[in-house]
This record gives structure tokens, sequence and C-alpha cells, in this order.
């Protein structure tokens, strides 16, 4: 019988799958970004009057008019802050007053550089961020845009921030369960006990890795340093039936609101395998591996000294892709330099920078409101919003996710600006441009700076064109805690309406956090009958894929003979050789099975496949 004399020989190892690409492949940039003037204080410039004025509010738009029908509803009433004309340049405060861009950087992570806002006075231009390389746009003080690089409508602007922004909310790390430790052949010796019988123990199970929430971070910024968790491996097992010790657990700590998902390749995004939100919320991500059985194991009635012993299994490892979405009950949201911050430090016992120029706040700030003894809400004030923020302008995009899990936004408009109406337009545009549900969340709108006479007159009619919508603003002076209690109520009673919804779906969804792991169990408890034979003609290679039939593969402990016989009286029990004799494999083809690769040989001189050459690279 051809099917019996069949065998496999030639065994090696493939140590390609297990090249782990463990180094850092980012890109460094030894040199640091040169600014074109790199300031230690962000300038303030001085208008004809010599007041000092914010220089980047939402621009005024000439030919905007305050039109009730104004919604914002249809892509038709975009408001393109490019296309606004330029009022006649007739003093520096006033045409810097445009939007301006932030340059996209490729900064050198490691050096750490400082974000700078800078005057060049030579070209007469204001960058914002690095001078380095980046594409992005430049507003000369002619008051035209010198565009760098112009992006497509609909292009997303990428890694538009320094490093430590783009650490403060993602991260990416390696996570390795540790490997089961390997059983041990050992025998009894003892005087006066003959043949003592096998006495090898098992391996210990791999450390496993454990995913929790810690309440105390509000970043992801400690994963800059450290990129790798590895669980400890479990220990050999040992003579007179000691079983190796279990491997340490590895314990991943991240801040309350991390969605965690599976690293995507070729730019596609993984899928989403946790979303951590409560403080002490516990989630076992990957499961060490299984000890390997010791020699003790094998001991059967027709089998009285076996040599053989198993590997430990290999512990899972995987990528993965952390984002951290901010739990915060309220948003602060509005252009640069509306005095979002200030509402957030009149409110709560946050002291956020705050200064006369935008984009103050480069990282959320979170704030805790009380109410009462025991109520509290969360408050965070994030970085301005510009026209485009949705497509990666300004700080905008980096930040807007955060506002998504906010149940109530408010939305803060300066009113010493030039036109508030438009200014509070443009940043409601770039919150459904972002999201439509965005823009559906329940919002407060505040009208600041009402202490400052020019902002006080417009308050009337900011007031009613807002009315027209159905919407009643809130007048406040952040500065001087005026009318900021109004928000905080106004903010709380919306708060509840969006809790009590809330709580009727929560009743509905209940999550188990070691699905994962579950998952991963589930695989290695595989049928080794469950494979698939695929065969390369080009190579004469059969790869026999399946997850049981490779675990086999990987915990066979080859330094033992028993276990080569071992292997091949499981490949013809689960139905290997017959399948590969049926598709036609021939003397000489490949034959892999997870790491191991066979020469097929169907002429063997003692049937039962015994006489196979072996060989492990
Ligand atoms: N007169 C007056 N000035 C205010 C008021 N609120 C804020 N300001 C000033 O406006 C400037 C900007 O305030 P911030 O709180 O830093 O503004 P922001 O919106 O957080 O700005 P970014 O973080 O840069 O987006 C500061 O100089 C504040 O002192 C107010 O109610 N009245
Ligand atoms: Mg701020």
């Amino acid at each position: 019988m051809t099917s019996a004399a069949a065998s496999l020989s030639f065994f090696r190892l493939l140590n390609a799958s297990r090249s782990l690409n463990s180094r850092n492949t980012r890109k460094h940039s030894r040199e640091k970004p040169k600014p074109a003037v790199s300031l230690p204080v962000p300038p303030v410039f001085h208008s004809a009057g010599g007041e000092a004025t914010s220089y980047t509010r939402l621009p005024p738009k000439d030919d905007f008019k305050l039109h009730p029908s104004l919604g914002l509803s249809t892509v038709s009433d975009v408001i393109k802050l490019r296309e606004v004309p330029v009022p006649a340049a007739d003093s520096r405060s006033k045409k810097l007053s445009k939007t301006l861009d932030y340059v996209e950087d490729d900064w050198d992570e490691d050096e750490g550089a400082d974000q700078f806002v800078g005057l060049n006075s030579d070209d007469d231009e204001v960058i914002f961020g690095s001078e380095s390389d980046g594409d992005g746009m430049k507003l000369d003080l002619d008051g035209e845009f010198d565009e760098v690089e112009e992006l497509e409508e609909g292009d997303v602007k990428e890694k538009g921030v320094p490093a430590v922004m783009r650490c403060f909310d993602r991260a990416k790390i390696y996570v390795n369960a540790g490997d089961g430790g390997n059983g041990a052949v050992a025998f009894r010796r003892e005087k006066f006990v003959p043949y003592g019988g096998p006495s090898g123990g098992d391996g210990g199970k791999g450390g496993n890795v454990y995913v929790e929430v810690d309440g105390s971070m509000n970043s992801l910024l400690p994963f800059r340093k450290n990129l790798h968790y590895r669980a400890g491996r479990g220990g050999h097992g040992l003579g007179k039936n000691q079983s190796g010790a279990k491997g340490e657990d590895v314990v991943v700590k991240v801040a309350p609101g991390t969605v965690i998902r599976e690293s995507g390749k070729g730019g596609v995004e993984g899928e989403v395998l946790l979303e951590l939100l409560k403080p002490g919320q516990r989630a076992l991500l990957l499961p060490g591996g299984r000890g390997g059985r010791g020699n003790a194991s094998f001991k059967s009635g027709t089998r009285k000294v076996p040599k053989i012993a198993e590997n430990g299994e290999s512990g899972a490892n995987m990528w993965l892709d952390l984002e951290l979405k901010l739990v915060a009950d309220i948003g602060i949201v509005g252009a640069p330099n509306a005095g979002k911050s200030t509402l957030l430090s009149a409110i709560t016992a946050a002291q956020p920078s705050i200064a006369n120029y935008p984009f103050t706040t480069l990282l959320p700030n979170l704030g805790v409101v009380s109410l009462d003894y025991d109520e509290t809400m969360v408050v965070a004030d994030l970085p301005g919003l510009l026209e485009g923020a949705h497509r990666g302008f300004g700080l905008g995009h980096e930040f807007l996710r955060h506002t998504e899990r906010c149940s109530v936004l408010v939305h803060v408009v300066d009113g010493s600006s030039q036109q508030p109406e438009y200014e509070f337009d443009a940043v409601r545009l770039e919150l459904e441009l972002f999201s439509p549900g965005l823009s559906e969340k329940l919002y407060i709108v505040a009208f600041n700076k009402t202490d400052l006479p020019e902002a006080y007159e417009k308050w009337d009619s900011f007031r009613k064109y807002l009315q027209n919508r159905g919407i009643e603003p809130l007048c406040i002076s952040a500065m001087h805690r005026q009318g900021t209690h109004d928000v905080i109520s106004a903010a709380h009673s919306l708060l509840q309406k969006e809790l009590a919804k809330r709580t009727v779906e929560d009743a509905t969804f209940s999550e188990n956090l070691n699905h994962v792991a579950d998952a991963i169990e589930k695989q290695r408890s595989a049928s080794m009958r469950e494979f698939e034979i695929i065969h390369e003609s080009s190579s004469n290679t059969w790869h026999v894929v399946g997850a049981g039939i490779e675990r086999f593969a990987q915990m066979t402990n080859w330094r033992y003979n028993e276990s080569l016989r071992r292997f091949q009286h499981a490949l013809e029990a689960c139905g290997v050789y017959k399948v590969l004799q049926k598709d036609g494999v021939k003397e000489g083809d490949t034959v892999i099975v997870g790491e191991i690769e066979m020469i097929w040989n169907s002429e063997n001189e003692q049937p039962g496949a015994s006489g196979i050459k072996k060989r492990i690279f």
C-alpha cells in the first residue's frame, strides 16, 4: 500500500517567520529643524493703536451677509475662507488675522523638537510649526497665500503636528505573551528502586498580557519610549516530576478612553479589539502559551520508557494601534483665542495656559466641575479650530475626534472678533464636516469677552442671529467669571438629558473584555483534522495550513527521536498524507507545516515511515 509507505524526510526549521522586526523603523532625521526665527515667547502684534491684538481669529468676510436662511445642512453652504476677498492691507494685525496653517513637520521624535511660532521678519511671513521640508501654507504679509503644496479637497493631512502631540493620543505597541516552558525528559534513579520510570515534569505556562485602565493616566505619552511589552516565558520542566514556574504576566496600562486596534497593514485601519472606558477595567488580551508536557505525561501501559517531551507553546503576539479619545462630559470648542481655556479655568480648578495668541492650547486640558457634594462633570478644553480642521488644518484634526466622546459641547465664540456670527458658523461647519454625529450633539453657545465694549455692542445682533435659528446663546465674560455659572447649569441639564438617553442603550450592551484571548484559545484548540493544503506548482511546494496541525509542529521537540515518529503518525492519522497523495505529491516535493520543512519520500525502504532522515536548520 503506497499510503503506508509514503513518508516525509529532511526537516528544516523555517526561521523566516520568527524574525520579528523588533527594530524601530521610524525615520530619524538627525538634523533639528531650523526655525526661520524661533521666538521663546510667541509674538504679539501691535495694531496701529498700539494695543495687543490676537492675529489668528477666523478671518473677517467683508461680503458676509447675515441671512436667517443660512443653514449648515447642505454642502453648498460651505463657507470657503480661502475664497474670501482679503481686505485691503492697511495694518499688519489685520492682515495677519487671516487663517494660518500649521506647517506639516517631519520632526525628530527623539530629539523632542519644540513647536515654535515665529515671524520671519525678512520674508514678512508668519510660519507655524517648523520650516523643515514639510508642505503647508504660508501667509505672506501682502495678503496672498503662498501655497507650498495645496491639498486636494477630501485629502487628509497626516502627521501635521509635532511628535509629542502625535504621541499624546496615538501609539503603536508590540505585545507578546510568554512562551510555555519545555517539558523535560528524566527518569527516576534511586537506590533500591530499579527502573524508577519517567519523571520529567511539564513546562510552566507562559505569562499573559493584560490591558488595564489606569484612571491617573490622561495621555498615551508613556508609550513613546516603551514600545515592547513581553510577558515572561514559563519555566522548563525538571526531573522528579517538577513542573516549571509560570511566566510573569505583563500589564499594559492605558488611559480611560483608549481604543485598541490590531495594527492594520497597507494603511488600512485594523479591527477594533477593545474600547476601554472605565478606570479599573482589565482585559486579558493575549494568553500565555501552554507548557510542554514532560516525559512522565507520555507514560502508558505499552510505553514504559518514553524518551519524548514537548516544547512549550509559543505565546501569541501582535502589533496594536492605540488611540485615546478623551472621556469628558463636556467639550469646549471654538475658534483659536476665543477664550476656551479661560472658561475652563473659570469653572474648574484647572490651570491651563492662557495667552493672547492662537494655539496656546496644544494638548487638551481636563478639569472637573463640582456641582454638588458628589456630583461632578469632566470638562475638556480643546485646541482651537480653524476652517479646514476636518481636513487637518490647524490642530483641529488631531483633536476633533476627542469631541466625539463628549456628551455635550460648549461652543465659545469670541465676541470681540470682527464677525462673531461668521466665526460661529465656520466652527459649526468644521464639526459637521468632521463627523455628522458631532454636529448632532447637544450644545450651548457662549458669547465671550462681553466685558469689552467692542464685544458687547455685537451681542444683540449675534443673539438675534442665533435666535432666528432657534438657539439661545449665553452672554459671558470668562475672564471676569460673569455668566459662567449659567454655562455650568445649562451644560449640566443637557448632560442629564443625554445620560438618561444613554443608560437605556448601556443596559442592552454588556461586553466580554476577554474576547480576544477567548478567540485565541479557541483557535488553539482547533482540531488537527481541520487543515487546508495549498500547492505552489512553480516550486513544487505543498503548504499544510491549519491552526491545530501547525501548533502540533511547533510543540514537537525534534531533539528526541520519538518525536519524529509521533509527528509522522499524527500527520497520517489526521489524513494529511492521504490528501497529499490524492493531490499528486511527487518524490522530492517540499511539504511545509508551520516552521517545519520536509521532503516527500514516497519510496521508503521500510514501510511505516521509519528510516527517515531528519535535518533541522
Ligand atoms: N477681555 C476679555 N478677555 C478674555 C476673556 N476670555 C479670554 N480672554 C483673553 O483672550 C485671550 C485668549 O484666551 P484663551 O483662554 O487662551 O483662549 P483659547 O480659546 O483657549 O485659545 P487657544 O487655546 O489658543 O485656542 C487671553 O488673552 C485671555 O485673557 C474675557 O472674558 N474677556
Ligand atoms: Mg486654550
